[in-house]
């Protein structure tokens, strides 16, 4: 797992780093830069024919754009480096390494007001090296002129962050004018950016670059925010057991499927039954029990008194694990019988699709919600829960506040599914996707959180867990048949190899 840190608490870990490792700032900023240097040379190997333009800020992203240039130059690529002035004192570093590339004769130009002509051809490269994380206000004047001019160009890889672009916040922001990146190469930390689907076509393909900072003082950095990676799960996962039966491994239930929609009842249920769950049971109407039966005969069916929608849900008591939502459609019926569900239930539930739209017509019942249970909103469903947001900073605010109304866990999807805690904080997933932007992917989420729910893991760990475990099976899907013909069913048929990388 990853911090997710502020540009002052960044600031904080290298100057610690400095103190403990008895580094200077110079020191640290070559080690950074060598980092990148190494990743740079390996990553975009492509490159190596282009001419590569370098654009330092006199700050230390600057800095480090001048040891990358250097470290470039050395190893025979073909730079031409380019400063500018946009505060009216150079930080150390950069004036250090200026020294440095000048000793050295390596051509650079100084852009001002008066002489920012640039020609740069199509198949140039820039790197963006004029703000980091100390950008503090809105880029104006010749400088966000250039960042105009630079976001001609096709291949853009900008260093820690796209200049303009602040590491956190960008509300007071007017985001004017911003780096357009193709890659960001973001300095160890990630930073909230990177998450938030508003900055993503300035950010593009990003890559932590590890630059060695000390552990403890990035321990001793609080934060909310985590970005969560597969090693954090294989902690949680339970080990089996060889006396155990399937009574010991979990009775879940989906109440799912109504008329038309019986394919979301099937998905879910064959997640659920790929995710280590004993006995399944599925709760919907008369019109959908041949249908399971056929498709899912591991599964047992619990039948509505309806043709058509589910009505009446008797008793639930018996199950660990209970998803509510896939293909359950919003009769009225339906409501009352989710109505009548929640005044009955204590145990958790996996909330998702439809049950989420009955809630959020009527919102005087989320009070009922039992507590831990896990909500799967994508961002429309949140919205009609939670109501329009103006920013992904505010979004994120309302998932926290919503968490801590209904004292549960939300797993607000998309890339980088988010999922916030009942306490307020929030985990940003590492796999996934966009070939899963497909019907029926979430269905899928649900069957696998109900079956680890079942099993007996808590809310926290069933979240975590299925959250990634979802998302690693679109990423084999996507490795072995491609993002665009994989589907809903292929996250199913890969979900054992996610299973066993995640147990390796
Ligand atoms: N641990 C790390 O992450 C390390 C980071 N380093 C680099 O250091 C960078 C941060 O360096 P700095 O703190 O010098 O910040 P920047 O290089 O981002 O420069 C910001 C400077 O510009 C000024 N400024 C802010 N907004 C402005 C605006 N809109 N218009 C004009 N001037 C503005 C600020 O007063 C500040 O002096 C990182 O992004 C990274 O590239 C590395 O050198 C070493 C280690
Ligand atoms: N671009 C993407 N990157 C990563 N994951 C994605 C992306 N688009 C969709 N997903 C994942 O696919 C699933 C889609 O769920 P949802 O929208 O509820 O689909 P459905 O209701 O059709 O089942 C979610 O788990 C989401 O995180
Ligand atoms: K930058």
């Amino acid at each position: 797992m990853k911090k997710v840190l502020s540009s002052s608490a960044i600031r904080r870990v290298d100057k610690k780093t400095m103190e403990r490792l008895s580094l200077s700032s110079l020191q640290l900023m070559e080690i950074a830069a060598f980092n990148l240097f190494q990743f740079f040379c390996s990553h975009f190997q492509f490159y190596q024919t282009s001419t590569i333009h370098i654009f330092c800020g006199n700050g230390n992203n600057g800095g480090d754009g001048l040891v990358l240039a250097r470290m470039l130059f050395k190893a025979k690529w073909k730079v031409k480096v380019y400063y500018l002035r946009f505060s009216s004192k150079d930080s150390n570093e950069f004036a250090a390494n200026l020294n440095q590339l000048n000793e050295m004769k390596i051509p650079i130009e100084e852009l001002n007001e008066n002489r920012f002509d640039l020609s740069i051809q199509q198949s140039d490269v820039v790197i963006d090296a004029l703000f980091g994380s100390g950008l503090n206000r809105s880029v104006q004047g010749f400088v966000g002129k250039v960042i105009d001019i630079l976001n001609q160009s096709e291949h853009i890889v900008a260093i820690d962050i796209p200049s303009g672009l602040m590491a956190a916040d960008n509300r007071n922001n007017s985001l004017e004018h911003v780096i357009k990146a193709t890659a960001t190469l973001s300095i160890q930390v990630p930073k909230l950016c990177l998450f938030q689907p508003t900055y993503a076509e300035c950010i593009g393909e990003w890559h932590l670059i590890d630059i060695g900072l000390d552990h403890m003082a990035l321990e001793e950095e609080q934060t909310p925010y985590y970005f969560l990676e597969r090693s954090d799960i294989k902690k949680l996962i339970k080990p089996s057991r060889t006396f155990a039966h399937k009574g010991t491994n979990g009775h879940g239930l989906l109440i799912s499927g109504s008329f038309g929609m019986m394919g979301a009842a099937v998905l879910s249920a064959n997640a659920a039954l790929r995710s280590g769950v004993g006995l399944l049971s599925i709760h919907t109407p008369k019109c959908g029990v041949e249908i399971l039966q056929q498709a899912v005969p591991q599964a047992m069916v619990e039948v509505d008194i309806h043709q058509y929608f589910t009505t009446c849900i008797q008793s639930v008591e018996q199950y660990k694990g209970i998803g509510i939502g896939p293909g359950l459609g919003q009769a009225e019926n339906t409501q009352k019988a989710i109505h009548h569900l929640l005044q009955l239930v204590i145990q958790p539930l996996v909330i998702d699709a439809d049950a989420l739209n009955i809630l959020a017509s009527h919102q005087d019942w989320l009070s009922l919600i039992p507590t831990g249970s896990i909500l799967t909103p994508h961002p429309g469903e949140f919205k009609r829960l939670v109501g329009e947001w103006n920013s992904d900073e505010e979004k994120l605010e309302k998932l926290k506040e919503f968490c801590g109304k209904v004292k549960s866990y939300v797993i607000l999807k998309g890339a980088f599914s988010c999922l916030c805690t009942p306490e307020g904080l929030f985990y940003f997933n590492s796999t996934g996707n966009e070939g899963m932007a497909k019907g029926g992917s979430g269905d899928v989420l649900t069957g696998i959180l109900t079956a680890l729910l079942a099993q007996g893991y808590t809310s926290e760990s069933a979240a975590m867990f299925g959250m990634m475990v979802h998302g690693l099976a679109g990423d084999i899907a996507a490795e072995s048949i491609g993002k665009v013909s994989m589907n809903a069913l292929d996250l199913i048929e890969f979900l054992p190899h996610a299973f066993m990388q995640l147990n390796d």
